[in-house]
């Protein structure tokens, strides 16, 4: 892929996940350059990968050919209006953001600028393990898409989305995702600890059976996920009454009704922010 000089925005979880990914995959470090207010996690940065850092935002965006805005969306308005104050321009640079809640169209205000990606990835970038949606305008160019869509591949898989609503629905699905499975491994976690399994224990029988399950389906393009589910469930079994507490208990309706949650919050950060 091409390997422009790339900045990050906000130096924190997310970033921290794509810059490891991106590293992993080959990304030249010298190509590299992240900016936080306080130095003690761009010091973990520079130290892990051997990236250019900076407290700066302006020496960055001056740097970089394109920039990763990763900051929180309360700060995204803030952060932009120091930049423009400051002095910097954006003009030529591809402009990546991957904050939650923040439309288009805002940051093309925020901004005055119009080389615009919407992404939303999630945390398993770390590992090149990423879900990443993406999401331009028509006017935006190949290269530019092109170039967001291999930096994303690089950290793991893609999906583009055609309509700019999209977002908040990978938000859903994939974005915020992890946290549902770290929370549904949390409960079994404990339940295992609390019928004798020490916390080392409990963790590894939890992460491992998550591991082989996310495996079988990925080891599995052919097979749907209620066939693989089926395949464990013996009739009269141990599962089917496990999975019959599931189902009686609504968690679909559960699973459905936290999704929308989600992406209503998305929708509502759109309009306050
Ligand atoms: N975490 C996730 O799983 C995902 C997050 N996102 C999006 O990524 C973005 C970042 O989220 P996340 O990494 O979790 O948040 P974090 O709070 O971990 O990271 C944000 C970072 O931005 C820094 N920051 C604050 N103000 C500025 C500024 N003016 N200039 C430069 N840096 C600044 C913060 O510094 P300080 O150290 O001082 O707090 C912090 O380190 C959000 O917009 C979120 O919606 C998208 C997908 C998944
Ligand atoms: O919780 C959030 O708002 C961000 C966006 C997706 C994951 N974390």
């Amino acid at each position: 892929m091409e390997k422009r000089k790339l900045a990050f925005i906000g130096a924190g979880n997310m970033s921290r996940s794509l810059i490891s990914g991106l590293i992993q995959s080959g990304y030249p470090a010298t190509a590299i350059m992240a900016t936080n207010p306080s130095s003690e996690k761009l010091e973990r940065l520079a130290a892990d990968f051997g990236i250019h850092i900076s407290q700066d935002n302006t020496q960055a965006t001056e740097w970089a050919q394109a920039i990763v805005l990763a900051v929180k969306p309360q700060m995204m308005a803030n952060m932009l209006a120091e930049l423009q104050a400051q002095g910097a321009s954006l003009d030529g640079k591809l402009l990546i953001s991957i904050a939650a809640g923040i439309s288009v169209s805002r940051l093309e205000q925020m901004t005055g600028q119009q080389s615009i990606i919407r992404t939303m990835p999630n945390t398993p970038s770390l590992l090149g393990l990423g879900m990443t949606g993406l999401y331009a305008r028509p006017h935006i160019e190949q290269s530019e898409r092109d170039y967001a869509e291999h930096m994303m591949q690089a950290v793991g898989k893609t999906l583009w989305v055609s309509d700019e609503d999209g977002i908040n629905q990978v938000i859903a699905a994939a974005g915020s995702a992890p946290a549902y499975f770290f929370l549904f491994m949390e409960a079994m976690a404990a339940q295992a600890l609390q019928s004798g399994f020490s916390e080392q224990e409990a963790r590894l029988l939890v992460q491992q059976t998550a591991l082989g399950a996310a495996n079988m389906v990925a080891a599995n393009p052919d097979i749907s996920l209620s066939e693989l589910r089926a395949q464990v469930t013996s009739k009269g079994g141990t599962t089917a009454e496990a999975i019959r507490h599931f189902q009686e208990q609504g968690l679909a309706q559960l699973v459905a009704n936290a999704m929308t949650a989600a992406v209503t919050r998305a929708r509502e950060l759109e309009t306050q922010l």
